[in-house]
């Protein structure tokens, strides 16, 4: 048997054949690949190629007659034997496929073996899912859940062995009330398809049961939340899919169910929000005073108008230029070691947010599950704002795609404050287009960006004496401008849009819990093309 470098050897060299010709394949367990090159010397370059063992779906003996072509004179000699590998295919722009190669040989035995070994080492994955529970949201955005979730997920689960309870939520909150509900524990994860907010409903339901099942009460604002190790998984179904998009790097039911297959695994930060002592929401992208609220609110009465109310209410609230008064106090993130304004972005396998998980399991190491509320100073932000953008990723989406924070971070235990303070349209016009292109929006004098570990915010108009509401208003801001929405006079407050959720509350306590929950991803992959993806893409060339 021949030896690898390093004079290790392989699990299984054999000679088999693929598509017309022979090839030696070899199963190289320890650097976990599935490998074959041209025998015959001299050997040309490009030639050897592989697929990870971690990126393969299923393995199957194959009726060879029923899926090869003419494979000339061995066809007439004997009987033939093959096997078929299905895996991962890395197309363009992230986007996942499976496909599928048959190796053929003679010798019965051999083709037994080869599936035998590969079936092991697939057994060998223990981050891989085996019992998901699913919940479809029958409604979210074009009403094509059930279809996309039947059509194209669920075939690639039972290829991969993966069993399945499935609900069809009946009604809003369903999801989040089961999930209080069933044995969490004898699931791998759980998978959500919809939209952003089917995504937000699962998490609440997972988080608040982990809470719950461990004495936590999630109405403490300094409450050290027990890490939630189910991981979710997000098939893409709705009208606004930003956190899929932000954590795979493309909204494709497909690449969604490929991800949970292969058992990838993101850590996600999640800002709690309270008002009061009193617990109102999670948040993993965006939360949004100002700006943002107002395009949500005013959103929300134009349901009826579809994925376009977005477009229609942001053309409205921009036209209307309103700004708000109110304090910011926050303490800086000086945990984590990166920045909002630098060059790179978090990138699968980011090197920050490894740093943070391992400073959070020291810290759990040391003193358990107590959190040491740090002594650290608060900083204090006052003034009149057009938009304030909490972020606790990228919020990038395909009319964006370096998103809200191009560097934020999926796991670095921090978000990006982004405050916009009063400025003319114009200029505010100038600082949402460089969302879409590739100038620097931060680089404004009227926009100032923190990355914080937690915040507060409190209304000018709720600084003030809250019993004397209505005076207040008359004195310090003349008349309500709810009615003239163009008039410019600035409204007393907004309200926050949490992951395209309104809040009620504008004064509201932020923080944010590093690593908090998992997902079914791997954080957006670089671009080029890696080892893998170019010796497969060379394969089918050589076939
Ligand atoms: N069967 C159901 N009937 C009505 N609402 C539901 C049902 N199942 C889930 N929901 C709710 O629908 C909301 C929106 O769902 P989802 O995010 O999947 O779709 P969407 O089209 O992207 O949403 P949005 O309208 O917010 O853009 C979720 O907040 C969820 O709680």
């Amino acid at each position: 048997m021949e030896r690898l470098p390093g004079g290790r050897r392989p699990r299984l060299v054999s000679s088999l054949g693929l598509g017309r010709r022979s090839w030696e394949v070899t199963l190289d367990d320890e650097r976990g690949r599935l490998a074959w090159r041209d025998p015959r010397p001299p050997r040309r370059a490009g030639e050897n190629c592989f697929v990870p063992i971690s990126e393969i779906i299923a393995v199957e003996e194959t009726e060879f007659n029923k899926k090869q072509r003419n494979i000339g004179r061995w066809h007439k000699m004997a009987k033939l034997h093959a096997f078929t590998v299905y895996y991962v295919k890395k197309a363009r722009n992230h986007r996942w496929r499976c496909s599928d190669m048959t190796f053929w040989c003679v010798d019965e035995p051999i083709c037994n073996q080869w599936i035998q070994a590969l079936k092991e080492l697939l057994e060998m994955q223990k981050s891989r899912p085996k019992h998901l529970l699913v919940y479809i949201n029958p409604y979210g955005g074009k009403r094509q859940g059930k279809r996309i979730y039947e059509q194209k997920v669920a075939p690639l689960f039972s290829m991969a062995s993966i069993s399945t309870d499935v609900v069809i939520t009946e009604h809003a909150n369903h999801a989040k009330d089961n999930l209080f509900e069933v044995n969490i524990y004898k699931y791998d994860g759980v998978v959500c398809v919809g939209g952003d907010g089917m995504f937000s409903e699962v998490m609440h339901g997972l988080i608040g049961r982990m809470q719950k099942d461990s004495g936590i009460d999630q109405n403490n604002p300094k409450a050290s939340l027990v890490q939630c190790n189910i991981r979710i998984g997000i098939i893409p179904a709705g009208s606004t899919d930003c956190i899929c998009y932000s954590t795979v790097g493309i909204s494709d039911p497909v690449t969604s169910a490929l991800h949970i297959i292969v058992g990838d695994c993101q850590p996600l930060d999640v800002s709690s929000v309270h008002h009061n002592n009193t617990f109102l929401k999670y948040s993993v992208s965006l939360l949004g005073y100002g700006f943002y609220g107002d395009i949500l609110k005013d959103s929300e009465k134009k349901r009826w108008m579809g994925p376009m109310r977005y477009d229609y209410s942001g053309f409205k609230t921009f036209l209307s230029h309103h700004y708000y008064e109110g304090t910011i106090a926050y303490q800086p993130a000086k945990h984590t070691h990166g920045s909002p304004r630098d060059k790179e972005s978090c990138r699968t396998g980011c090197y920050i947010c490894k740093k943070s998980e391992k400073q959070l399991a020291e810290q759990h190491k040391e003193c358990g599950l107590k959190h040491e509320e740090g002594e650290e100073e608060w900083k204090v932000v006052k003034g009149k704002f057009l938009a304030i953008n909490a972020v606790s990723m990228s919020c990038a989406c395909p009319r964006s795609p370096k998103g809200l924070s191009p560097a934020a971070h999926l796991a670095d235990g921090s978000a990006d404050l982004i405050l916009v303070r009063k400025c003319s349209r114009f200029d505010f016009l100038r600082y949402l287009v460089r969302h879409t292109n590739q100038d620097d929006q931060f680089d404004f004098p009227f926009v100032d960006v923190y990355r914080v570990k937690c915040f507060q915010f409190t209304s000018k108009l709720s600084e003030d004496n809250e019993s004397n509401v209505m005076d207040i208003v008359k004195k310090r801001f003349g008349q309500f401008c709810r009615d003239h929405p163009a008039c410019c006079c600035n409204i007393v407050n907004s309200t926050w849009n949490c992951d395209g959720e309104t809040l009620d509350s504008s004064a509201i306590e932020v923080r944010v819990h590093c690593q908090l929950m998992k997902l079914f991803a791997r954080g957006i992959e670089e671009n080029c093309k890696d080892e893998a993806a170019y010796s497969q893409s060379s394969v089918e060339q050589l076939l």
